[in-house]
């Protein structure tokens, strides 16, 4: 048995969860009155409700205890410190720095990152106000209508998800789009529409090496130069988001539109960064620096408060209850709301490139705890006629996230009361199930008697006590947004305390990387190949027949 699995905190939750399996919800709700008084928290206008889940206050104090056992105080204490984190690749983790509206002074090796920070902001502010006010002018003296953002993981899914969340605050007239895939059709259909006389391509990559943003930027540089023909152009058209300051020289980028970061941004951590830079393009600097301020609010309470009304910490704490000890294998998270569509994909991310690891922080490997859930989702209602079904009445035990603004930014006839409508009967549905008894009187009602109504019942009982958060907020605003994003970031960063990995690293994209360059050669000529596995052989000799 491992470390943690022994511990005293991990052993009397698993104690508790043997009395915690066969409550059910519905009775702990009947007994308790001021259930949602007991399991609510607040932080500015956002509420989160943990009433629907399957826990008591003895459960939410066990939980805490293994907080406490796992030193999570003192590890984020040490992330907000700058201290090398990141062990193996020997990195602070300073995301927060990048949004340190207070401007104390965050140290990493003997210096302060604040000033670097804020003068990338402001280069920032300047590019973007330039591009956005219509003074940046392309090559042939016209106004830029069009950003490419060419970007993948990391330097793509948080610019995507964000300009996609507060579309209602972009500039309409400057539209942004974002190439990621290597597949030439992403590109391809990007570029099909635009005119090189008034795009503006954004190279971003932490490392300026990744072989798919690499591989869409010369592409874009090609294109470009087929109607620019000089490549002095491509200075008002090219900037580069990234780290490694000799590559983006090396293709060719003007240092001065050159957008610096540094190594102690994680990619998954990267949208308030220069990264973020499409962001501010869409939105503007003052929305872009709303969002940085309602994650630095995030940062302060999740630093501070203690663990009984630290929003993170108890999402956190609940995940690890339902996948370590439940079982559970994934989280979905359902935002009520179209412009969050990209939510979920962007924090499969951040939630599996960090938490999916078997290994422990000094190397021993996990074999009797679970780490990182699966994150998947999609917006209500959309998935509702789609795979509610499955959670439901499904065999799995599927924690959600249920995340809805009170407010539309497009308050069209009835449009959101329906859509919260169904926001609120979806989580209480999950909770509260539907008996036997109950179907039987429905279907009673309706006219239905002896076997042809019992032969019906069971398929329509739901089981409920299936358990859900809900996250309601005011608006879907620039600074809420930030909250939320920060939320969980912070949520991620509990668990990976708890379960003794490091959140931020990521070395099992490696391998498929390093195998695909020594394809690559191979898939050239006709020679047959025979360097592989049958299969991995016989599926590359079947595609160079067919090519
Ligand atoms: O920004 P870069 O260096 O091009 O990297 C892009 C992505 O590359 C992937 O390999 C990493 O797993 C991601 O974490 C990262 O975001």
């Amino acid at each position: 048995m491992s470390k943690l699995t022994q511990s005293p905190a991990w052993q009397a939750l698993a104690t508790h969860h043997q009395q915690m399996q066969s409550v059910h919800m519905r009775e702990l709700f009947a007994k308790d009155a001021g259930r949602f008084d007991s399991f609510n928290l607040k932080f500015e206008d956002i509420l989160l409700d943990y009433s629907k889940n399957r826990i008591t206050a003895e459960t939410m104090k066990l939980l805490r205890a293994l907080a406490t056992q796992a030193d999570l105080s003192g590890w984020t204490a040490k992330m907000f410190a700058g201290e090398k984190i990141n062990t193996t690749e020997g990195r602070a983790v300073l995301h927060v720095a990048l949004r340190n509206r207070s401007n104390r002074p965050i140290i990493v090796d003997g210096q302060d990152v604040m000033p670097a920070v804020n003068a990338v902001l402001k280069h920032m502010r300047e590019f973007s106000d330039a591009v956005r006010g219509g003074s940046w002018l392309g090559y042939t003296g016209k106004k830029i209508t069009d950003i490419v953002n060419i970007g993948i993981g990391g330097s793509d899914l948080g610019p995507v998800m964000v300009t996609e969340a507060l579309k209602p605050y972009s500039k309409r007239d400057l539209k942004v789009h974002f190439v990621s895939n290597v597949d030439g059709t992403h590109i391809a259909e990007t570029l099909r529409t635009l005119n090189a006389e008034t795009t503006l391509f954004l190279v971003a990559s932490k490392t300026f090496t990744t072989q798919e943003t690499m591989t869409n930027a010369q592409s874009a540089r090609a294109w470009f130069l087929k109607s620019a023909g000089d490549e002095k152009h491509i200075a008002k058209h090219f900037a580069a988001l990234s780290t490694n300051e000799p590559a983006v020289k090396k293709f060719g980028i003007d240092p001065a539109n050159m957008f610096e970061f540094w190594d102690w941004v994680g990619g998954r951590y990267s949208l308030w960064s220069a990264i973020g830079l499409p962001i501010a393009l869409a939105i503007g600097m003052d929305n872009f620096e709303e969002l940085l301020a309602g994650a630095h609010a995030m940062d302060e309470h999740f630093r501070t408060a203690p663990l009984e009304q630290n929003l993170p910490a108890t999402l956190a704490l609940i995940g690890v209850w339902y996948n370590d000890f439940f079982n559970a294998q994934t989280l979905a998270i359902l935002p009520y709301d179209q412009y969050l569509h990209r939510f979920a994909a962007y924090f499969q991310q951040g939630d599996m490139e960090s938490n999916g690891k078997y290994v422990t922080k000094d190397g021993q490997t996990i074999a009797d705890y679970q780490t990182g859930p699966i994150v998947w989702g999609e917006p209500g209602t959309n998935g509702q006629h789609a795979f509610y079904q499955l959670i439901h009445q499904g065999t799995k035990l599927i924690p959600c996230d249920f995340i809805a603004p009170a407010q539309s930014q497009n308050p069209i006839s009835d449009h959101h009361p329906i859509l919260l409508s169904n926001y609120f009967a979806q989580t209480e549905a999950l909770m509260k199930g539907k008996t036997a008894d109950e179907v039987r009187a429905e279907l009673t009602k309706e006219g239905k008697t002896g076997a042809a109504l019992e032969a019906l019942i069971p398929h329509k009982v739901f089981q409920g006590n299936k358990p859900t958060n809900s996250i309601l907020f005011k608006k879907l605003t620039p600074r809420t947004l930030g909250s939320l994003i920060a939320l969980y970031e912070h949520k991620i960063f509990t668990q990976g305390v708890i379960w003794n990995i490091n959140s931020f690293d990521q070395w099992g994209v490696e391998l498929g990387k390093q195998l695909a360059k020594a394809i690559l050669p191979e898939l050239g000529g006709d020679a047959k190949v025979t360097t592989h596995d049958a299969s991995t052989n016989g599926l590359i000799n079947y595609y160079k027949a067919q090519r």
